[in-house]
């Protein structure tokens, strides 16, 4: 099997920094294939120990992913009334501007919701799509909502997606040959860039209440291999309850975090984020918080439910939160998630699978999962 012994996972998983990986073997096709095979390597090695890991040598213009940003804040301006034209909800297939504190995490016994405002998007797909034998269509295939009151934002956006579709297919390239899996595998039908089911979510996180940003003052740095104070992986005490109109219970807890605990949903997140603010941070095997502070011409990246599963759990999606540290600036980020086809049914691999390790997870389709968790991200 590829990769580090179960003992040497046990060890990398109590990480205190995050790997830093560059990829340029994989996007300069004259590199050789002991240079690609090194990448893969390593790429594995941060799936299976930490699962979040930034790349460098992506060959992203510099100008394009701090240019998005920008014109992201500026959107972020324009009165609520404009944004509001863009509104997410059911009739726009959960696609479009959600105001602050519409999106909601949830935990048991509850939900919170999340301190930032955001535009989601997703593959487009038309929403007359035939379902497959037996399901229902799907209540997110449609157009996007896109920010059209700032035109260059607009344009800039679909470019940086294509750009990101590229680098997420780069990327699992990379895995694919690291896996000892043929270079392709992810490609065509499973996840190929014209298939994958691609989301975006541009977010604005303002400054957060007081409370919580004190709690952010204690996770381990990235590039500081001194371990962290451990924080509690339960959510704090509640301060109190109340029930909105669909019965459920909204938790008034004594933090406000800018997107709450979770692990993505699909293969691999790449995050652009803003130099100068921490506020992503991942969570290791002893519950300590880690910062993915940002790193001057990296992506972060993450792996997400759907490379666990074909992994056959050789890879765990790991438990990450925002808390925008800084009381006096908001913070903007772009993640950019890659996603199996909507079709593709997901399965441990035989290939990573033995008579040890038998398969641990039932076949499913991604666009079960997707829907399954999108249609609860949200209390509109
Ligand atoms: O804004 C970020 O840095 C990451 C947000 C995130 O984890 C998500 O949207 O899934
Ligand atoms: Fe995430």
């Amino acid at each position: 099997m590829p990769g580090p012994k179960p003992d040497e996972i046990e060890a990398g998983r109590a990480f205190t920094s995050l790997p830093v990986i560059n990829i340029s073997p994989l996007v300069d096709k004259a590199q050789s294939a002991l240079a690609k095979a090194q990448v893969g390597a390593e790429l594995v090695k941060a799936c299976r120990n930490v699962g979040f890991f930034y790349v460098t040598g992506h060959g992203v213009e510099e100008e394009t992913y701090r240019g998005i940003l920008q014109l992201a804040r500026t959107w972020f301006q324009l009165p609520e009334e404009v944004k509001k034209q863009i509104d997410i909800g059911p009739h726009t297939h959960f696609r479009g501007y959600q105001a602050l504190g519409a999106n909601v995490t949830r935990y048991d016994g509850g939900f919170q919701r999340d301190w930032h405002e955001a535009i989601d998007l997703y593959k487009e797909a038309d929403p007359d799509t035939p379902a497959p034998a037996g399901k229902q269509k799907s209540p997110i295939h449609g157009p996007n909502q896109w920010p059209s009151q700032l035109p260059a934002f607009e344009s800039g956006l679909r470019r940086y997606l294509d750009t990101m579709l590229q680098l997420g297919s780069t990327i699992l390239r990379g895995i694919a040959i690291g896996l000892e899996l043929p270079e392709d595998f992810f490609e065509g039908n499973r996840a190929g860039v014209d298939m994958a089911y691609w989301v975006a979510r541009v977010i604005h996180y303002p400054p957060l209440p007081k409370q919580a940003v004190d709690l952010s003052s204690q996770p381990t740095s990235n590039g500081n291999a001194a371990a962290g104070e451990a924080v509690s992986s339960r959510p704090p005490e509640d301060g109190g309850a109340c029930r909105d109109e669909s019965g459920l219970t909204e938790i008034a807890r004594s933090v406000q975090l800018s997107c709450g605990e979770h692990s993505d949903y699909g293969l691999l997140t790449i995050v652009n984020q803003e130099d100068g603010i921490s506020a992503l941070q991942a969570k290791n095997s002893k519950g300590q918080w880690v910062s993915a502070d940002p790193i001057p011409g990296a992506f972060v990246c993450n792996i997400g439910d759907m490379l666990k599963v074909w992994s056959n759990g050789l890879f765990q999606p790991t438990v990450h939160r925002v808390i925008n540290s800084d009381p006096a600036k908001s913070r903007v980020s772009i993640p950019f998630f890659y996603e199996p086809a909507y079709e593709a049914v997901v399965e441990p691999l035989p290939q990573l699978c033995s008579a040890d390790r038998p398969p641990r997870y039932a076949a499913i389709r991604y666009g079960d999962h997707l829907e399954g968790k999108v249609l609860n991200n949200f209390e509109l």
